[in-house]
């Protein structure tokens, strides 16, 4: 379950090593309402810079809404109020005067199902470097592209194909393509929202592997709903229950010496 690449474990090294880092997120006293409905109550949770955090806990116990928060994704859903703050680097992205356009590119995301633009494989990546103009010339564009694409581990098997449309690709390439569009625009933060779940297990491997080597140069958070997924990606994991987080800190602690019994309840298949 546990097995690390040599960068992963450079990671946990970094990351455990007296708690030297400064957080690269801090979220306090964080309060979720969907209308009147209470989703995540007083959350506090730090994430480290670089490395994988993982977040686990129950259907409904509020991973989905807090990894929202970290992009501002919960603006786009009526009737939801954040309160509290997440720090990002020290300063509050939830404050008004917060730019979200640049904040996401900041923090990039990618979601459950794989959702490439009804464009091509060379314009679902050159699109956001479009929008925020980070080419200068169609050639440092073509460059960028590639970079990316080799960056999500898809250029060998795209490098021919770049007018096809996204929407040709496998499951596992599309999710990949949407791994190369976040990259594209070298984000510091990558939100992962239960990325494999609608991938078969070859393409999951291969993500998962993915997400390893990205590690080393993002921070990574990632929902998932696989324990295994868990144990063999991330460094840190924080478990939900409830909209509270119960547990978090050092994945190998969690999931061999979990201190709070809801924990071990789930790690081991009691609740679900
Ligand atoms: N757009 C929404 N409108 C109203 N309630 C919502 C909305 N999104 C989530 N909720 C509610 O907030 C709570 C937390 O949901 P959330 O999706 O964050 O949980 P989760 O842990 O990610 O669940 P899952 O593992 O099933 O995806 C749930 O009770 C859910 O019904």
């Amino acid at each position: 379950m546990f097995q690390e690449t040599s960068s992963q474990a450079a990671a946990v090294a970094e990351i455990t090593s007296g708690g030297l880092l400064a957080p690269k997120i801090s979220a306090r006293r964080l309060n979720v309402f969907y209308g009147h409905k209470q989703a995540l109550f007083d959350v506090d949770l730090d994430i480290f810079p670089r490395g994988v955090t993982a977040l686990i806990g129950p259907s409904g116990c509020g991973k989905s809404t807090f990894l929202r928060c970290l992009n501002r994704m919960n603006d786009t859903i009526e009737n939801c109020t954040v309160t509290g703050s997440v720090l990002l680097e020290g300063v509050d992205i939830l404050a008004s005067d917060i730019d979200v356009t640049a904040l996401r590119s900041r923090v990039g995301m990618v979601f459950q199902r794989p959702n490439p633009f009804p464009k091509s494989i060379f314009d679902n990546v050159a699109y956001g470097l479009r929008i925020h103009r980070l080419a200068q010339s169609r050639s440092e564009l073509e460059d960028r592209v590639e970079a990316s694409l080799r960056g999500a581990g898809l250029w060998d098997e795209v490098k021919d194909r770049l007018r096809e449309s996204g929407t040709s690709l496998s499951g596992g390439q599309q999710q990949r393509l949407c791994i190369a569009r976040a990259i594209a625009l070298e984000p510091e933060v990558i939100l992962m929202d239960e990325p494999c779940s609608a991938l078969d297990p070859v393409a999951t491997a291969k993500v998962e592997e993915l997400i390893g080597r990205l590690s080393e140069n993002y921070t990574i958070v990632i929902v998932t709903h696989s324990m295994q997924q868990a144990a063999r990606v991330s460094q840190r994991t924080a478990f939900f229950h409830m909209g509270r987080i119960v547990e978090e800190g050092d994945t190998r602690e969690i999931f061999t010496n979990p201190k709070d019994e809801r924990t071990e309840s789930y790690i081991t298949g009691r609740i679900g």
